[in-house]
């Protein structure tokens, strides 16, 4: 190989968003809207490889994406503490920061550290897949090597409605139909979400499920998770509300449950009512919301609050970070998973590579992808027995479609600001003009 061909050097850097179909899948803020957000970052190099990542594409991201791509050329994909540190140097708009939960990702209260970790995470993606491509190794094997040869990851169930709302796309016009139409039925009822876990078991053959919760009323979603029980005896389930019932309630579900659930996930907001209810609830609780962040652990661990902790390398800063709460984790003895929002096949081949070096990781991990009809790579990964194998191929092992990355790009563009960030709330507002994100706790 020649020198000009091992080139490290980060000649270009080029950013597009786009937005990608989303089904109508509830939670406890609203409803996904019919496209969403997502930033695809390219990383060239003048050894000529390109490498790709992937984050939230919201122009809250933008807007720190696009100093940070400026601030690259001249340096080496190989920088890694380098990019970290030009990250976090990335001012962020104060009204950027809002004292409130992050509606897209429903991660705790929103920081400038916590955007830029984001950003980062797509960044450091690109140059982990543009060097394991000019070295001829894998991602994983950058991050220390393999231990196991597939990711586990579980079924995410979702009460979901058949197609989105209609829209008015002018003030005056009749209302049209809005998204993509995809093959599955409503789920509203535990009938519809055992149809839901059915179908995913045999297309993808998940062991695993776990309920998106937070939409009706506990005692609904007691009943489907019993349903799910039933139908699947022995499976590890889960139940997530995204922190929208009280301490009381929150005890009351783990006291229905606690004979079937895996562990419950986020059932109150915030590290004190979590740790009130690991007290007493018998079930492992998890969360995504209350430990998002390196400051987030000391008082969560010491509190015993939370007893497994989703990681999520969008969240936590790229898959070297997800490594190091690994460590942490394990320093604490609490048990690691993976959170999973919206996302492409870009993000899910970066988070099969570090969930396949993290020996510890002791739950199938969380992933959105069966709901997205879309994607920007040649080939969609693949579930088999409900895990995807672990590429070998050099960097992640995927290729960008240009095609179809021009094409939702396009669509990214013709789209007048509405769907540009991600809003449940809003897309709720569509069906239900009253509706409000509700206040927690909700139930
Ligand atoms: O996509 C959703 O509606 C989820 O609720 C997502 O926003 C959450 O971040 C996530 O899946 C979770 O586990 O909390
Ligand atoms: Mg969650």
């Amino acid at each position: 190989m020649s020198t000009r061909v091992k080139d490290l050097t980060i000649t270009g850097v080029h950013l597009t968003p786009v937005l990608v179909a989303d089904p109508p899948l509830l939670n406890t803020q609203g409803v996904h809207q019919p496209y969403t957000p997502r930033l695809i970052v390219q990383i060239e190099t003048a050894g000529g490889v390109t490498g790709v990542g992937e984050t939230y594409g919201d122009t809250k991201y933008l807007d720190l994406a696009r100093p940070l791509a400026a601030a690259l050329p001249g340096t080496s994909v190989s920088d890694l503490n380098g990019l970290a540190l030009r990250a976090g140097q990335v001012a962020v708009a104060e009204e950027r920061v809002e004292d409130g939960v992050d509606v897209g990702g429903l991660r705790g209260t929103q920081t400038a550290g916590k955007l830029r970790l984001s950003v980062l995470s797509g960044f450091e993606v690109a140059c982990l897949d543009a060097l394991g491509q000019t070295l001829g190794l894998p991602v994983h094997a950058l991050l220390g090597g393999q231990v196991r040869e597939r990711v586990e990851y579980s079924a995410y169930l979702f009460y979901r409605w058949a197609d989105h709302p209609a829209r008015a796309c002018r003030p005056g016009a009749a209302p049209e139909p809005a998204g993509e139409p995809d093959e599955w039925q409503a789920a509203l009822d535990p009938a519809g979400i055992v149809a839901q876990a059915r179908r995913f078991v045999d297309e993808y053959g998940f062991g695993s499920f776990k309920l998106k919760g937070g939409v009706f009323p506990p005692e609904e979603e007691i009943a489907a998770v019993r349903a799910l029980a039933d139908a699947f005896p022995g499976r590890p389930l889960r139940l997530d509300p995204n922190g929208a019932w009280s301490v009381e309630t929150s005890l009351h579900v783990a006291n229905e449950l606690r004979d079937v659930l895996e562990y419950l996930e986020d059932p109150a907001s915030g590290t004190r009512a979590m740790a009130r209810i690991a007290a007493h609830a018998g079930v492992p609780l998890a969360t995504n919301m209350c430990v998002t962040t390196l400051e987030e652990i000391p008082e969560a661990f010491t509190s015993g609050a939370v007893q497994v902790v989703l990681s999520d390398h969008h969240y936590w800063g790229g898959l070297r970070a997800t490594r190091e709460l690994a460590a942490i984790c394990r320093t604490f003895g609490v048990a690691l998973s993976m959170h999973s929002n919206t996302h492409l096949g870009i993000s899910l081949a970066a988070m099969t590579h570090v969930a396949a070096t993290v020996p510890d990781l002791d739950h199938a991990c969380d992933s959105h992808y069966p709901w997205q009809t879309e994607d920007v790579l040649t080939e969609r990964l693949v579930f088999r027995d409900g895990c995807v194998d672990v590429s070998d191929a050099p960097g992640l092992g995927v290729q960008l479609d240009h095609d179809r990355l021009a094409a939702l790009h396009e669509r990214w563009l013709a789209d007048d600001g509405t769907l540009r960030d991600r809003d449940d709330a809003a897309a709720m507002r569509v069906a239900d003009p009253e509706w409000v994100t509700p206040s927690v706790p909700r139930w």
